[in-house]
């Protein structure tokens, strides 16, 4: 039994203490990731977002949240997760290689007006790096939302948000939180009251 009590206490202390960790550095960013939205959003742009296994389940909440609704009644937000069409997924995977499922959706849907969001708790699958690498090339708006490992790619794009850990499922837990808070900024700046 005891096992069993100190998972659950353990797990909760270490989620605390990370997300503690991340509201007194990384988590202000989150306000930029929103402003940056907004500005794309302005221009025309949209949201493109992708990530692996549970990342892949986050861009796919993130982008029901922007198309369908957040908190607020109001018109849909341009968003897309790159995660979904497996005839696309699958004949990229298997005609070239698993690294490029996301490129090659980037170099065919992003103009320089998108922003571009992977997310990785590594910070470093190499499918989510060349996706950002070719927004980048693209002239969009690259974030990425990432573990501690993800701090090593700080110079690579415009916006890093490195959850202070190296945990996959407590980074994941803490991204949930982040992606969140990305919906409420970009719904309160868009049609939020003055
Ligand atoms: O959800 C989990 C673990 O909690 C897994 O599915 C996890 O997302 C997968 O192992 C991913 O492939 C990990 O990739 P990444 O986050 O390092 O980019
Ligand atoms: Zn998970």
């Amino acid at each position: 039994m005891s096992w069993k009590r100190d998972l659950l206490n353990n797990s909760r202390d270490a989620l605390i203490e990370i997300i503690n960790r991340t509201f007194n550095g990384e988590a202000q960013k989150v306000i930029e990731l929103g402003k940056a939205y907004v500005n794309s959003f302005r221009r025309g742009g949209k949201l493109l977002t992708f990530g692996n296994g549970g990342s892949a389940a986050d861009a796919q909440h993130l982008a029901a949240e922007f198309v369908n609704r957040f908190r607020l009644d109001r018109s849909p937000l341009p968003a897309i997760a790159l995660t979904t069409d497996t005839s696309v997924l699958t004949s990229i995977g298997n005609d070239y290689d698993f690294n490029d499922i996301f490129k090659k959706q980037i170099e065919a849907l992003t103009t320089s007006n998108d922003i571009v969001l992977g997310i990785s708790t590594s910070g470093q699958s190499p499918n989510v790096i060349h996706g950002l690498k070719a927004a980048k090339a693209r002239g969009a708006y690259t974030a990425l939302l990432a573990g501690a490992g993800g701090k090593a790619m700080e110079d690579e794009f415009d916006l890093v948000i490195a959850v202070p850990s190296t945990e996959t499922p407590r980074i994941q837990e803490v991204h949930l939180f982040l992606e969140h808070l990305f919906c409420d900024i970009v719904e309160q700046m868009l049609f939020g009251e003055e």
